[in-house]
């Protein structure tokens, strides 16, 4: 397998150079450093290179450096580059593998454009309620769980949060995390359910880098009796709905009724369901943590903040809406500058599913190569951010957000195949935190890390995620 550690230098790709069997991916395949770390390291390596080479374990992957490649690769080329390569042969992981993330292709499209309809404009409104009910509840675990000096562990408690959103909306049943200190039943089924271990992260791995590999290990993601513990929690929910007439009003209804109406078969609903807890429930939660911590850390922006929402609020006889999170402007800006500084899908990767020409260049790329765009270190270069680690909502302000260049901002990908669940995502975490910062002042507690340096990231997950809880102190108001 070595013998492809040719593959950049005769391409005249700059590269690193790759050590036998593990390429440049040593720590990360041991477990020791988050891919996320790794591509940054090669990212960092050759400033102002629009493509960077590198090897993970035997596979060339092309890292794709400037916003023009982003935009040709992933939207005007899209034809090109339809499918993630995180996607398992469906023999090995029937589930997994129908999860719209993972459909390749004409499937992929046939699917995708059907659950659109469950994301509209109106469709968001009709599911305000039920996000904003997850919003008191919020608020109520806070004032619960607080220990006598104000503090709480956050990631939980944000993860409650995207575990009863999700499982309100997407899944048609209340998941009463919040409701509890104990998980509750619906939180255990999830958490055994889509447990991301040792085995799945290397299986993930070599589903990413190594085919050889990952056809030896068929290991799938998603086994067979986790998927059955969803399942068995869907039968009973869709038992219960479809009794009653459906009314559309939230994804799980949309869901249903395309199943219905034989639009899609009962596997690819059941996978769909499965699919918007795992896509939206941790990136809500983690996006919220990250968002509390930098206003936690930045008391001047959270005290602006909280006088624009009361503004806003007070606008509206005093009620938390919709419409708070569509027109409390410099909630955007905290949102986006959360977003930037810590994308929770901290890379994007795509497969070229026939050979192609680098724009500008005579590099051929083959059928099959992995390309990987590496938002984490795009969002925090100089090039396109000035005093790039800086928490700074005003560079999203209108009168400077035009300096930004769109495509060096991807938190939700970019393209026919970005993030379904942006709006959805969008009103969910701007609820969260106008409630929070309606009712309480955030601020760090004695052992709250005070420094992106502080912070400690897991070297194991795919997304950005942290192995130890975050605490942070709410003063009620
Ligand atoms: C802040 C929260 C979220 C973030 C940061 C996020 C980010 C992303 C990213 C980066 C992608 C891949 C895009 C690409 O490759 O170009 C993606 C795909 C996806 N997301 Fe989200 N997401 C979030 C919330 C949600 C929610 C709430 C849902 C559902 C309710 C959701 C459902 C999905 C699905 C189904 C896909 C696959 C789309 C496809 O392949 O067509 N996401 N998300």
């Amino acid at each position: 397998s070595t013998l492809r550690y040719g593959t950049w230098r005769k391409k005249g790709v700059p590269h690193l150079t790759p050590v036998p069997l593990f390429g440049n991916a040593t720590l990360s395949i041991l477990q020791r450093e988050a891919l996320f770390g790794m591509l940054d390291r090669v990212y960092r390596h050759f400033p102002g290179q629009p493509y960077a080479g590198f090897y993970a374990g035997p596979s060339p992957v092309l890292l794709v450096r400037s916003v023009e490649a982003v935009k040709n690769m992933l939207v005007k080329d899209f034809n090109v580059f339809p499918n993630h390569k995180l996607s398992p042969a469906p023999q090995y992981d029937e589930v997994f593998s129908k999860f719209l993330f993972c459909l390749p292709g004409e499937q992929w499209k046939d699917v995708r454009t059907k659950m659109t309809s469950a994301f509209t404009s109106g469709q968001l409104k009709a599911m305000y309620p039920s996000v904003k009910a997850m919003g008191e509840d919020l608020v109520r675990n806070i004032k619960q769980h607080r220990d006598k000096n104000g503090v709480i562990p956050v990631s939980n408690t944000c993860t409650r949060y995207g575990l009863d959103v999700i499982a309100r909306c997407a899944f048609g049943i209340d998941g009463g995390a919040l409701k509890t200190r104990e998980p509750s039943p619906y939180m255990k089924a999830v958490g055994e359910a889509f447990r991301f271990g040792v085995s799945e992260s290397l299986a993930s791995f070599a589903l990413l880098f190594s085919p050889l590999l990952y056809h030896v290990l068929r290991y799938p993601l998603l086994k067979e009796w986790r998927s059955a513990i969803i399942r068995n929690l869907l039968l009973q929910t869709s038992e219960v709905r479809e009794k009653a007439p459906l009314v559309n009003k939230d994804i799980f209804d949309k869901l249903l009724t395309l199943k219905q109406n034989g639009s899609v078969s009962y596997d690819v609903f059941e996978a769909q369901v499965m699919s918007m807890q795992v896509a939206g429930s941790e990136s809500t939660a983690s996006t919220v943590m990250f968002a509390l911590w930098m206003l936690a850390r930045h008391p001047e922006c959270q005290e602006k903040l909280r006088a624009e929402l009361r503004e806003t609020v007070g606008n509206n006889g005093g009620e938390i809406s919709y419409e708070t999170g569509q027109d409390t402007k410099y909630l955007d800006m905290v949102m986006k500058e959360t977003l930037r500084l810590w994308p929770v899908m901290p890379w994007l990767d795509r497969v070229a599913t026939q050979d192609y020409v680098l724009p500008d260049s005579d590099i051929k790329i083959e059928k099959g190569t992995v390309v990987m765009v590496p938002v984490y270190s795009i969002h925090r270069d100089p090039e396109h951010y000035a005093d790039p680690d800086k928490f700074d909502p005003e560079r999203w302000a209108p009168e400077n957000a035009d300096n930004i260049n769109k495509l060096a901002f991807l938190p939700f990908g970019t393209g026919p195949r970005a993030c379904i669940g942006l709006r959805f995502a969008d009103m969910s975490v701007k609820s969260a935190l106008s409630h929070i910062l309606l009712n309480f002042r955030v601020s760090l507690a004695a052992d709250s890390p005070a420094s992106d340096a502080e912070l400690q990231i897991c070297p194991r997950s795919f997304i950005i995620t942290i192995p130890k809880d975050l605490p942070l102190s709410f003063e009620p108001l």
